[in-house]
């Protein structure tokens, strides 16, 4: 077995799309950032990555390169997992959190854990995404931002 652990923050502007889960959520402000700043997927890659010692997002997918640009993060994290499956590992399961102060997520929060289980061939119960406020506290209390972590249970093919 192995775990792993992802963490992302990306600002909220205004002019883009709010995307989460590989949900575009109707909301004054967007997320920025080089791909899509699908804040919630790239926790996740990067836990995936973390838990088969792969390094992490900003490695394989630098915010340098054009190919990147707007780039659908669900496609980033169907990436990711094959390099998971490579190494000859599997999800067990996954749970993320997202800080944000606002929009409510709740009525999306089921759409993301299906976007994610397709992507990573499991079934939803295997996928559990969460949302919650800091209390107005903070940067993401401030609306500046919003964060999510993920933390993913990975089992190897021998196991
Ligand atoms: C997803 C992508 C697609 O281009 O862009 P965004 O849409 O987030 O902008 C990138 O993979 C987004 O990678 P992400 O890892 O979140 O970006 P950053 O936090 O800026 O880190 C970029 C790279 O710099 C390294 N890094 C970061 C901070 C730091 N103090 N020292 C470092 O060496 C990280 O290991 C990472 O490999």
């Amino acid at each position: 077995m192995r775990i792993g652990h992802g963490f992302d923050v990306h600002r909220l502007t205004e002019g883009r799309p709010l995307i989460l889960g590989g949900v575009t959520i109707p909301n004054p402000k967007g997320l920025d950032g080089h791909s899509d700043a699908d804040v919630l997927l790239h926790a996740v890659a990067d836990a995936l990555l973390g838990a088969v010692g792969g390094g992490d997002i900003g490695a394989h997918f630098p915010d340098t390169d054009p190919a990147y640009k707007n780039m659908d993060s669900l496609l980033l994290l169907e990436q990711v997992y094959e390099l998971v499956r490579e190494k000859g590992c599997q999800l067990v399961n996954i749970d993320g959190t997202i800080l944000a102060q606002k929009p409510k997520m709740a009525p999306y929060i089921d759409d993301m854990r299906n976007n994610i289980a397709r992507v990573l061939e499991n079934p939803i119960s295997q996928v559990n995404v969460k949302a919650t406020t800091t209390e107005t506290l903070g940067f993401t209390g401030r609306e500046e931002g919003i964060a999510a972590h993920a933390v993913v249970l990975l089992e190897t093919r021998a196991e």
